[in-house]
């Protein structure tokens, strides 16, 4: 029942509804009782030979208009508890939602996207189950039990009423034996779920990779694993659940046996007449739903309750990103200092960058160059405030990043991803992600200065054109080109490029770099690259090797260091000229 007292602040909401539902299942109770006490006195008239014509009319008739009540105030009740349970499903997934775009990267390490998606669908189903059956089987077993056992205690005969109940605390046994057992399997069987829909995801979202490699074998084999995994903890589910009902006919039948038994009895001493004999074997059959529904509704709120507590779960994590209270709430500008001295991912035991620093000035561009998981995308990261847990600081204009609001920071970031993503919209809505009031001119603009305009024009319909699963498929270098044109079309204040411009010919990229120098002319950039041609014009260049600055200095300077930039300078223009000679 405490899944009750955690959804208390739903009822108080919803309460009007509810009030109104429960009035009417009430009614709907009460008119039940009236058609068996109606046939009851029917047998005892025809037994005595009282019964007329016109009593049978109206006895008939007294039934068929509680019928036809009952039909339209069950209509009423269900309408207004199942309507107002899908409700509560509605304010928590929306709450999940905001909750999912509050988190910081830790958070997206910690629970897959699957998980997440199980939460945010079979949980809350779960959980709605609660608001919607829960209640109603709650509300309509205490009614329609309480009213029949009450007109069988005072209209028919209190001794055989009480009898008749001796068995019914076996119902509380059971539901609390098989209660604890539900909710742990449950538990279970949802946790099963999550990881099917894990696998579902990667193995979906990858499986161009799984036919490269023939491991369709492989991971079909892995997923029956998982399908047979969720299968078995299902049907511990169920086997739970199919032990409820037979308990609670037994302990119906036991009630039968003794009814008739000791009314037979009273029958045979004339302290009750045969009619009332007859309605309260049918009343005994009307217990029947409540004693069931105690039984499902043990199932529905074990079920609920192991849900919201998964849900709590994912509600109670916090992001480490948090806003102060007053940040500085104008939007980034001027130079930029980097002050790293150590930075490690949570749960990794090596720093990724150590005694990381560089100053840049409005307008200057820096280049980052290094081997694969030499730090480049991790100074990004500390940029972006995806992380905060770093020693040192990052200033902009002398101002901490963490003393800007997030949103005054971000804005005032346009950033390329390595891995770059593309929304399933048109090209024009991808480009203008950032402010959808952006008008055409702008965004051809953006798509110039990315060198994929030319491209826009080719597609069938021009910046009309769809990307994503259902649209055209573009090349490596036509994406990463638009997510350029994404980055730029605002004209930030710091414009990021993580290894942007990999897929992209050497010729394009000389477009795209000389276009960024003129138009972000007053503006900062930083290049991440492991092609040094994407970087010789900075106006600084660091090399990276194990989180730590190795090299720095502009292009001349590194020149001539004779170092690892130098080595790769040369090993990159033999590459050229190499494949210069085979074209
Ligand atoms: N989320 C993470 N948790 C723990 N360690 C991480 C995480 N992301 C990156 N690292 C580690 O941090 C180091 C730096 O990674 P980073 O991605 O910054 O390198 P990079 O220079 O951008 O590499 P690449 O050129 O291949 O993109 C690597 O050793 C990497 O294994």
């Amino acid at each position: 029942m405490g899944i009750f007292k955690k959804l208390n602040w739903f009822f108080k909401q919803e309460w009007k509804s509810y009030v109104v539902g429960v009035f009417f299942l009430i009614i709907v109770a009460i008119l039940q009782v009236v058609s068996p006490r109606v046939v009851g006195i029917i047998i005892d008239e025809i037994a005595q030979g009282t019964l007329s014509r016109s009593s049978l009319a109206k006895w008939v008739l007294l039934i068929l208009v509680s019928g036809i009540l009952q039909y339209l105030f069950r209509y009423i009740w269900r309408m207004k508890i199942w309507g107002t349970s899908a409700e509560l499903e509605k304010i928590l997934r929306s709450r999940l939602f905001k909750h999912f775009t509050e988190m910081d990267a830790t958070f997206y390490q910690k629970f897959r996207t699957g998980d997440l998606m199980a939460h945010a669908t079979n949980d809350l189903n779960a959980i709605r189950m609660v608001a919607g059956a829960g209640i109603l089987t709650l509300a309509d077993s205490i009614s329609s039990g309480g009213i029949t056992l009450f007109t069988m205690f005072f209209l028919i005969d209190w001794r055989l009423t009480l009898i008749a109940m001796i068995p019914l605390p076996g119902l509380t046994l059971v539901s609390r034996i098989l209660g604890k057992r539900m909710h742990k399997s449950f538990r279970k069987a949802q946790a099963a779920f999550s990881d099917l829909n894990d696998k579902t995801q990667e193995s979906v979202s990858g499986v161009k990779v799984i036919k490269t490699f023939g491991e369709e074998e492989q991971d079909i084999r892995d997923f029956e694993a998982r399908t047979k995994d969720v299968m078995l903890k299902n049907k511990e589910v169920y086997r739970t659940d199919a032990l409820f009902d037979p308990a609670i006919q037994l302990i119906l039948g036991l009630s039968y046996a003794l009814t008739i038994i000791f009314g037979g009895r009273f029958v045979v001493e004339g302290s009750i007449s045969i009619g009332q004999l007859v309605s309260f074997i049918s009343y005994i059959s009307m217990m029947t739903w409540p004693m069931l529904a105690v039984g499902r509704l043990f199932n529905v709120l074990e079920r609920g309750s192991a849900s919201y507590s998964r849900i709590e779960e994912l509600l109670e994590e916090k992001s480490s990103i948090v806003e102060k209270k007053e940040s500085f709430p104008s939007l980034i500008s001027g130079n930029l200092d980097f002050q790293v001295e150590q930075f490690k991912y949570p749960n990794a035991t090596e720093a990724s960058l150590s005694d990381v620093v560089f100053h840049l000035e409005q307008g200057q561009t820096l280049g980052i160059v290094g081997r694969t998981g030499a730090g480049k995308s991790s100074i990004f990261k500390l940029l972006l405030r995806e992380y905060d847990n770093y020693e040192g600081r990052i200033l902009y204009d002398g101002v901490d990043i963490r003393d800007y609001s997030l949103d005054a920071l971000l804005k005032g970031i346009g950033y390329v991803p390595q891995d770059n993503f593309l929304f399933s919209t048109d090209i024009r809505e991808n480009i203008r992600f950032a402010d959808p009031s952006i008008n055409q001119e702008a965004v051809e603009a953006a798509a110039k200065l990315a060198a994929i305009h030319n491209d826009v024009l080719g597609f069938p319909e021009g910046y009309d054109t769809l990307v994503g699963e259902r649209g055209v498929s573009l090349s490596g270098g036509q994406k990463q080109r638009i997510s350029i044109a994404r980055a730029v079309v605002l004209n930030p204040e710091l414009l990021i490029l993580d290894d942007s411009l990999s897929a992209v010919d050497a010729k394009t990229e000389e477009a795209i770099l000389s276009g960024l120098k003129e138009r972000r002319a007053d503006k900062t950039t930083i290049i991440a690259a492991h092609r040094i041609s994407s970087v010789m014009h900075a106006n600084e260049i660091i090399v990276l090797d194990e989180g730590r600055i190795v090299e720095r200095g502009t292009h001349q300077e590194l020149m001539h260091l004779d170092g690892w930039y130098h080595r790769m300078y040369e090993k990159q223009q033999l590459e050229i000229k190499l494949e210069g000679e085979d074209a």
